[in-house]
């Protein structure tokens, strides 16, 4: 599994394009009938996308984990961003549709995905970060997420944010996850931007028309700087940086949290003026 090292603030000052790419973009996640995973050293979230077109994929139990089984130690969000799908979890069959989320705790043994249409299939994005403790397996559905409207039409970012794994959703141990979905002729997510120096971040765009592109924004509020994102790629945000985004047009992307807390709320907002 490919490691993703962390970036100090001071250091990320001197990067250009190419570096801030190689270190925060995670790209060539979806793949036909692959599972692709990138260990990360921000909590030690593990990110990663599966895609079974023909076969059913299993969760596997990579190396560098040192453990008996993938979620031997872990705990791990699923969201599925395309056609309809399963989850086999020990035995048990769960069905994730577009938008729907699956929470595994820690000591499932066995995972394994699969799509219902190989003409239509699954993309399932995974999020795994170290658990201490079991929690229940639970299938929330996007119409069970709790939605919060926020932004206008007149500044561009009209959007509602679907949380799933949180204090008051789906209980973890330090898993954060929902997603955001832009209203069409919004192009703005997170803007206002804030920072939370107790829980790192990553974002995965989705639903992104082909030919467009979310030019996303990291660094911290006096230091920005921005990559071009594709629909499917992933970036991570270190706790410093401000993670912000806008397209060429509307889009979706998923969130996702690992660190101190499990409180969405728990942000150090940062106001447009003071943006350098
Ligand atoms: O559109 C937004 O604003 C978001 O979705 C913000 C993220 O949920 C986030 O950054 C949570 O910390
Ligand atoms: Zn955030």
């Amino acid at each position: 599994m490919k490691i993703l090292h962390s970036v100090h603030p001071e250091d990320f000052k001197n990067y250009q394009t190419d570096l801030v790419r190689e270190r925060f973009l995670l790209n060539g996640l979806v793949k036909t009938d692959e599972l692709n995973c990138v260990y990360t050293h921000y909590d030690r979230m593990i990110v990663g996308a599966v895609n079974p077109v023909e076969k059913t994929i299993p969760l596997e139990n990579y190396t560098n984990l040192r453990a008996d089984f993938f979620l031997q130690r872990r705990e791990l969000g699923i969201i599925n961003v395309a056609g309809d799908g399963e989850v086999i979890a020990d035995g048990k069959t769960y069905p994730v549709n577009k938008l729907d989320c699956l929470y595994l705790g820690k000591g499932v043994k066995e995972v394994s995905f699969r799509s219902i249409d190989s003409a239509s299939p699954a993309v399932f994005y995974l999020l795994s970060c170290p658990a201490h403790a079991v929690y229940s397996t639970r299938l929330m559905t996007n119409a069970e997420a709790a939605k919060v409207k926020a932004g206008s039409g007149e500044t561009a970012n009209e959007r509602v944010i679907n949380k799933y794994i949180h204090a008051e959703g789906i209980q973890s141990c330090q898993l954060v996850v929902g997603l955001t979905v832009l209203a069409p002729g919004s192009v703005w997510n997170t803007m206002p931007p804030h920072v939370h120096d107790r829980r790192m971040e990553a974002y995965f765009y989705f639903d992104l028309a082909e030919g467009q592109k979310v030019f996303h924004y990291m660094g911290e509020a006096d230091n920005t700087k921005h990559i071009a994102v594709d629909n499917y790629e992933a970036i991570v945000s270190p706790p410093w940086s401000i993670h912000s985004g806008g397209g060429t047009s509307n889009y979706s992307f998923i969130w996702g949290m690992a660190g101190e807390n499990l409180d969405y709320s728990d942000m150090d907002a940062i106001a447009i003026k003071d943006l350098k």
